[in-house]
C-alpha cells in the first residue's frame, strides 16, 4: 500500500515538475523575447530619434541660410551686383586696403560674400549656418571713427567646430545639438573681431573631424567643386570648398593630421598649419585629446599672401593676453619678405608610402622651378617614416582604444555611411589587431603592420612613447642640420581628391601630412598643377608600396583625376612660420596655376 502510495506521489511529481519545467522554459523565452524586442525597439526608437534630431537642426540651417541668402539678393544685372563682382575678384590685401581707405563699406563687402558663399553652398552642401549678427557687426565697423584694425570690415568663414557664443558645435554629433556654446567666442574669432574682421559663416566637417571626407549626419556630405563625385577633403572639407569657390576670402580650420592642408590641396587653394602654440586653438572643439600628436588651428585662402596676411592679423597683444599658453611672438613680416636665396630640402616619395604619379611630379616641377630661380636643392629622405607614422602617430591616435569615439562622441549616434569602416580601424579590440595582422602579415606586410600595432596599455607605454618621439624630432633635425638645411620641399598627400567612399580606405596617404603633426613642423600647401592624362596613364603600371590593400584604394580612387588639382607641400622648422609662408610665396609665384 505504501509503495503504491509513494510511486503514485512520485508520478504526480514528475507531472507536475514537467508541467512547471515547460512553463518556466516557456516563461523564460517569452521575458527573453520581451527583452530583447524592447531592446531593439529601444535601440531602433532612438536611432529614429537621432535621425529626427538631426534633420530637423539640417532644416533649421537651411532655412537660416536661405534667409540670408533672400536678405541680399538683387538684380544680377544692376550695379550692386557689378559692384558685387568686383569686390569678389579682390585679394585679401587689396581688399582691406579699400575697405581701410573706406572706398568699400564693411556691410557691402559682407553682402557680396554672403550672396557668393549661399550660391556656392546650394551648389556643393559646404556650410552648416550663418553667423546670426553678421550685419550687426558690419555695420558696427562701418560706424567706427577710424579703420579697427588689419581686417577692417573684412568677413571670414570657420570650422564648424570653432565655439561662437550662443551657436551649437556638432563635429556633425547630434548629442551637442541641444547645448550652445554659453562661454564665449573661440580666441582667433575674438581676435580678428578686435581687428575689423567680421565672421559670417561656419562651414561643414565629417564627423568626429578624424577622416579626410566631409560628410555627417546632421549636415550632410559636402562636395569638392572641380569633380561633384569627389570629396572636398576633410576634416576642414566644407572651409575648403567654400573658399575655392570665391564664397570667403580667408577661411580657418584645424588640422591634427593634415585637416587642413588636405582640403585645401583637394580643392586647388593654399592652407597653412602653424607649429602648436603659435596661434591659439583655446575654443576649437577637438576630434580627439591626444598627446604627441598636435591638432592646431590653421588658415586657407587663394593666395598666399592672404595666409600671411591673416598669421599677421591673429600675432598680436590681443592674442597673446587671450591665452598666455601662445608664443608672444608677432609675425616677422621682413622673414616673409626675405630676397635671399633659400637652401630646401627635397623628397618626392616616402618609401614607405609611394604617392601616386602627379604627387612627385608636381614636386619635382617645384624643385626644378625653384632651382631655376637661383635656390639650392638638397635631397633628403626622411628616416625612419614608417616607424614614426605607425609606431608614434598612429598608435598614440589610437592610444585609448577608441574609447573617446564609442563612448564619449558615438554612442547612440547614427554613424554617418563613409566613416563606418574607418571607426573600426579606430576602435578594433587588440586581440582581433593581432590576429588580423597575423593573417595578412605575409601578404600585405604593411598594412598587417598599421593594423597590429601595440595599442598604448599604460601610462609607463604613453611615457614610453613621448620619450620615443622626442628623440625621432632630435634625430629628424639632426639629419637636416647634416645637411644645413631648414625648409623642406615635398608631396602634400598621397593622391589627389579621392573620392567620399574612399577617405577611409586612403588614410594611408595621410603619411605626407601626419608626419608634420608628429614632429610639429609649421607646414602648408601650395597648388602648382593639375592630374594630367599621362599621369593617369602611368598610374596603370603603379603598385606603390607593393600593392596593397592600401595601394589598392589609392589607385582605385585616383583613376580618372584628371584634371583635379595637385599642391606641394613646403614645411619648416618649429616657431619659422614666416619662413615656410615664404618658400610657399616663392613656388605660387614660380608655378603660377
Ligand atoms: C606609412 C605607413 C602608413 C600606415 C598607415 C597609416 C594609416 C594612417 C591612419 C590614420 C591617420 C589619421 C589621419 C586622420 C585624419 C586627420 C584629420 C584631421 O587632421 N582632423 C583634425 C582634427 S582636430 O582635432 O580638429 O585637429
Amino acid at each position: 500500500m505504501l509503495d503504491t502510495q509513494l510511486l503514485i506521489m512520485d508520478r504526480v511529481y514528475n507531472v507536475i515538475m514537467e508541467r512547471v519545467n515547460a512553463s518556466i522554459v516557456s516563461y523564460t523565452t517569452a521575458v527573453s523575447a520581451g527583452v530583447l524586442s524592447c531592446y531593439v525597439g529601444l535601440k531602433v526608437y532612438r536611432r529614429q530619434q537621432v535621425k529626427k534630431k538631426a534633420l530637423k537642426k539640417r532644416e533649421e540651417s537651411r532655412k537660416a541660410l536661405q534667409d540670408v541668402q533672400r536678405s541680399v539678393a538683387v538684380e544680377i544685372t544692376g550695379p550692386t551686383a557689378n559692384k558685387r563682382k568686383e569686390i569678389l575678384s579682390l585679394t585679401l590685401p587689396q581688399l582691406s586696403q579699400q575697405l581701410t581707405d573706406g572706398q568699400l563699406s564693411a556691410v557691402q563687402v559682407l553682402q557680396a560674400f554672403q550672396e557668393k558663399a549661399t550660391a556656392v553652398n546650394d551648389e556643393l552642401n559646404c556650410l552648416t549656418e550663418p553667423i546670426p549678427d553678421a550685419l550687426v557687426r558690419a555695420q558696427n565697423v562701418d560706424a567706427a571713427d577710424q579703420p579697427l584694425g588689419l581686417l577692417h570690415g573684412v568677413p571670414f568663414s570657420i570650422k564648424e567646430n570653432y565655439l561662437i557664443k550662443g551657436m551649437v558645435t556638432t563635429m556633425g554629433v547630434t548629442k551637442y545639438l541641444d547645448t550652445p556654446a554659453d562661454h564665449e567666442d573661440a580666441v582667433i574669432v575674438q581676435v580678428l573681431m578686435k581687428q575689423g574682421a567680421v565672421p559670417f559663416v561656419k562651414t561643414n566637417i565629417p564627423q568626429t573631424l578624424l577622416s579626410i571626407g566631409c560628410s555627417n549626419p546632421v549636415f550632410g556630405n559636402t562636395l569638392n567643386q572641380v569633380d561633384p563625385t569627389r570629396t572636398p577633403g576633410g576634416s576642414s572639407g566644407g572651409e575648403a570648398a567654400l573658399v575655392k569657390g570665391g564664397g570667403s576670402i580667408l577661411g580657418f580650420g584645424s588640422d591634427i593630421g593634415g585637416s587642413v592642408r588636405i582640403p585645401a590641396h583637394f580643392c586647388g587653394i593654399c592652407g597653412f598649419k602653424p607649429t602648436g602654440q603659435r596661434i591659439s586653438g583655446r575654443g576649437l572643439m577637438r576630434g580627439s585629446p591626444v598627446q604627441g600628436v598636435i591638432s592646431t588651428p590653421g588658415l586657407m585662402a587663394r593666395d598666399v599672401d592672404s595666409l600671411a596676411l591673416g598669421m599677421k592679423a591673429l600675432l598680436v597683444p590681443d592674442m597673446f593676453q587671450l591665452d598666455p599658453q601662445v608664443v608672444p611672438m608677432p609675425f616677422r613680416q621682413e622673414t616673409y619678405e626675405d630676397k635671399k636665396p633659400m637652401r630646401i630640402g627635397y623628397f618626392t616619395s616616402l618609401h614607405s608610402c609611394p604617392p601616386t604619379p602627379s604627387m612627385g611630379r608636381a614636386v619635382t616641377m617645384a624643385k626644378e622651378a625653384l632651382e631655376k630661380a637661383g635656390h639650392t636643392l638638397v635631397a633628403f629622405d626622411p628616416p625612419d617614416a614608417l616607424r614614426a607614422i605607425v609606431d608614434m602617430a598612429l598608435r598614440m591616435l589610437t592610444a585609448d582604444s577608441g574609447r573617446t569615439f564609442s563612448t564619449k562622441w558615438l554612442k547612440d549616434e547614427v554613424i554617418d555611411e563613409y566613416l563606418e569602416g574607418q571607426i573600426y580601424l579606430w576602435t578594433m579590440p587588440h586581440y582581433l589587431r593581432k590576429i588580423v595582422g597575423f593573417l595578412l602579415k605575409p601578404f600585405w606586410p604593411r598594412v598587417a603592420r598599421s593594423i597590429s600595432h601595440r595599442l598604448i596599455g599604460s601610462v609607463y607605454d604613453l611615457w614610453q612613447r613621448l620619450a620615443e618621439r622626442e628623440t625621432y624630432i632630435e634625430q629628424f633635425v639632426d639629419e637636416l642640420n647634416k645637411k644645413n638645411i631648414d625648409l623642406l620641399l615635398c608631396p602634400a598627400l598621397g593622391m589627389p581628391a579621392c573620392k567620399p567612399e574612399h577617405a577611409g580606405k586612403t588614410l594611408v596617404a595621410t603619411a605626407y601630412t601626419l608626419l608634420f603633426n608628429l614632429l610639429n613642423f609649421p607646414a602648408g600647401v601650395v597648388p602648382v598643377t593639375t592630374v594630367t592624362e599621362e599621369d593617369d596613364r602611368l598610374l596603370d603600371d603603379w603598385r606603390g608600396y607593393g600593392n596593397d590593400a592600401f595601394d589598392r584604394s589609392m589607385k582605385e580612387t585616383t583613376k580618372g583625376a584628371v584634371g583635379l588639382p595637385v599642391a606641394v607641400q613646403c614645411v619648416a622648422l618649429p616657431w619659422q612660420e614666416e619662413k615656410c609662408l615664404r618658400l610657399m610665396k616663392e613656388v605660387e609665384t614660380l608655378c603660377p596655376m
